[in-house]
Formats: C-alpha cells, sequence, structure tokens
C-alpha cells in the first residue's frame, strides 16, 4: 500500500505553561499542507525499512515509521513487511513531518492488515510517539490544546488560498526551542483571534517561538517580511521552525532571493 504523509502548519502558536511531566502546553491550530512524503508498506518475508531522498538523522531503528510499526506489533500479531519511505519534507523545519509518517504507519497497518483500531484507538498510539503525531491520524484542521494532542473543533477553513512555505536550511530542534521559550497566558484566546478575518491576522496571532528565535536567526523575519512585501495576507514561522509560510489570496511568483531555499507552493 501506498500514501502520501503530508505536513502541517501552525495558525498560531501560543505556549501557556511548562507542564510537571517537563513538556509546555499550548494553543495552536495546526493545519494539514500537501507537501508530502512518500510511503508504501507490503508484506513481506522479513521485516526492513529503507529510505530515499532527504537524509532522515540516526539509525533506521529510531525512525519514527520504524517505532510506529513496532508499538503496533507489541499488540497484534502482525506479518513482517517492507517499508519504504521516500523523505521529501524537510526535516526539523516545524512541519511535523516525522510525526506524520509515523501516524500513516499506524493508519496504513490499520487499514492493511484489518487491525479494526477506531480513530481515537489510533490517535492513542499516535501519543506515544510524539506530540503533534496525533493530529496527523485525522489530519484535518483542528485546535490543538495541551500537548498538541487533544483536540477542539475550529470553524477555518483556507480553501481557495495559495500558500508558499520557505525552508532556509536551518535545522532547529523542537526541545531547544521549547527550552528558549517563556510561557505565558495570553489575554485572549488564540481560537477568538482566529475566527476575526484574515486581514487583521497580522496584527493578533502570534507564535510564540518567534519571540525567541528570530533575534537568534535573523534570516527568518526577513523572510516573512519578504512574504509580506509579496503580498501576503498572513505570514508565519512554523512550529518551532525553521520554516516560514505566507498565505496569499492568489498564486505568486516566488521572489528570486529564495531561489537557494527549499521552497513548495501550493493551494490550501
Ligand atoms: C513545536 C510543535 C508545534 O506544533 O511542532 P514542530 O515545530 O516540532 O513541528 C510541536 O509541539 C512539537 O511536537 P513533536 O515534534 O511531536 O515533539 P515531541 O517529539 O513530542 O517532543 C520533543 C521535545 O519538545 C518538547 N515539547 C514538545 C511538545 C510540547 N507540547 N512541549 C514540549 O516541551 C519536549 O522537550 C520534548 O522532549
Ligand atoms: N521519518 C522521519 N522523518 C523525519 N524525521 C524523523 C523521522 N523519524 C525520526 N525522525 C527524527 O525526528 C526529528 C525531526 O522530526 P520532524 O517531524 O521532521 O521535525 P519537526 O517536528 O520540526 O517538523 C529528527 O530528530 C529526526 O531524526
Amino acid at each position: 500500500m501506498i500514501t502520501f504523509p503530508s505536513c502541517k502548519i501552525n495558525l498560531g502558536l501560543r505556549i501557556t505553561e511548562k507542564r510537571p511531566d517537563g513538556f509546555h502546553n499550548l494553543q495552536s491550530c495546526f493545519y494539514p499542507v500537501g507537501w508530502g512524503d512518500i510511503l508504501e508498506i507490503i508484506p513481506a518475508n522479513e521485516f526492513s525499512f529503507g529510505s530515499s531522498g532527504l537524509v532522515i538523522p540516526g539509525d533506521s531503528q529510531h525512525n519514527l515509521c520504524v517505532k510506529a510499526y513496532n508499538l503496533v506489533k507489541a499488540d497484534f500479531d502482525l506479518p513482517p513487511v517492507q517499508m519504504h519511505l521516500h523523505k521529501v519534507v524537510p526535516i526539523g523545519a516545524g512541519l511535523g513531518g516525522g510525526s506524520a509518517d509515523a501516524a500513516f504507519v499506524l493508519k496504513s497497518l490499520n487499514g492493511q492488515f484489518e487491525l479494526g483500531l477506531s480513530v481515537s484507538q489510533l490517535e492513542d498510539y499516535a501519543r506515544m510517539l510524539g506530540s503533534d503525531c496525533a493530529f496527523f491520524i485525522q489530519n484535518r484542521p483542528l485546535y490543538c490544546l495541551e500537548k498538541g494532542d487533544v483536540f477542539s473543533e475550529i470553524s477555518v477553513d483556507l480553501k481557495g488560498y495559495y500558500i508558499v512555505l520557505i525552508y532556509p536550511n536551518l535545522v532547529i530542534s523542537t526541545a531547544e526551542a521549547y527550552a528558549r521559550v517563556r510561557p505565558c497566558q495570553p489575554e485572549t484566546t488564540l481560537f477568538e483571534q482566529l475566527q476575526r478575518p484574515m486581514d487583521t491576522w497580522r496584527d493578533t496571532v502570534h507564535n510564540d517561538f518567534e519571540d525567541s528565535l528570530f533575534p537568534k536567526y535573523p534570516v527568518l523575519p526577513h523572510i516573512k517580511q519578504q512574504l509580506y512585501d509579496a503580498g501576503a495576507v498572513y505570514a508565519s514561522m512554523s512550529g518551532s521552525g525553521s520554516t516560514v509560510y505566507g498565505i496569499f489570496n492568489a498564486p505568486i511568483v516566488v521572489p528570486n532571493q529564495f531561489s537557494t531555499y527549499r521552497v513548495w507552493e501550493g493551494e490550501l
């Protein structure tokens, strides 16, 4: 079976408090974007995992795809499979690409081997693999709370808008990004801010990671400004970076100054 694990952007990201378990509670809207990897899983005589495309740091036993398979195998009599991942989405980019791969492995195994797992059971497995992994089980716009793995409905529909993602070849560790943040409770919830028209978001919808990462990596605010200069209705860093995105009313000619970066553009 072949599937196409995609990625997400964060429409706003407020980090509200540090939890006793060391993680942080947050408010964010995760929104799916079509930039994706290619994942093939087929039955085989023995288990194997291979990858092509972008090089994934670490050995394959630590790949989230393998972890997802092993997690399910601990509870079900799964046959061996041959798994191949063609990696396209940049790594450590704030796009949740690795989490998407893991979630799609769970969904693919559930479908192929008729495990009968419900959406909520799949989300429980995904939560064990990473904070933003559970989102990719439903893979639709959701308002995310707590560690980013508790969901509620939000009516944000960006159909008809165009998005440009700029990855400036800069790997930012999620753990390091969280360690630099000072959590605080916002006066107005992100939920309320996102209900207002998109042309208000520039002044209201904020990614808290920008406060500590923009001074350290000046390329990031520079890209954000260039996206606004190119006509973006809203621009922001995604997650813990380093991808910066702009949302536009219509397709644009991506400015030349981004030619050394990895760029993806498409319809939302
Ligand atoms: C920041 C966000 C925002 O959407 O996305 P990315 O930028 O990574 O895509 C997510 O919270 C990333 O989720 P994910 O990448 O799954 O993180 P995990 O593997 O669970 O955790 C990596 C590390 O980040 C920190 N962490 C993560 C999530 C959270 N709510 N609080 C935290 O403090 C912890 O130090 C943890 O050890
Ligand atoms: N299949 C995978 N794809 C990407 N990264 C993976 C994968 N499996 C494990 N990882 C590890 O996860 C981390 C980055 O995860 P990723 O989801 O790409 O970043 P981010 O959460 O910033 O978008 C890296 O340390 C990487 O080695």
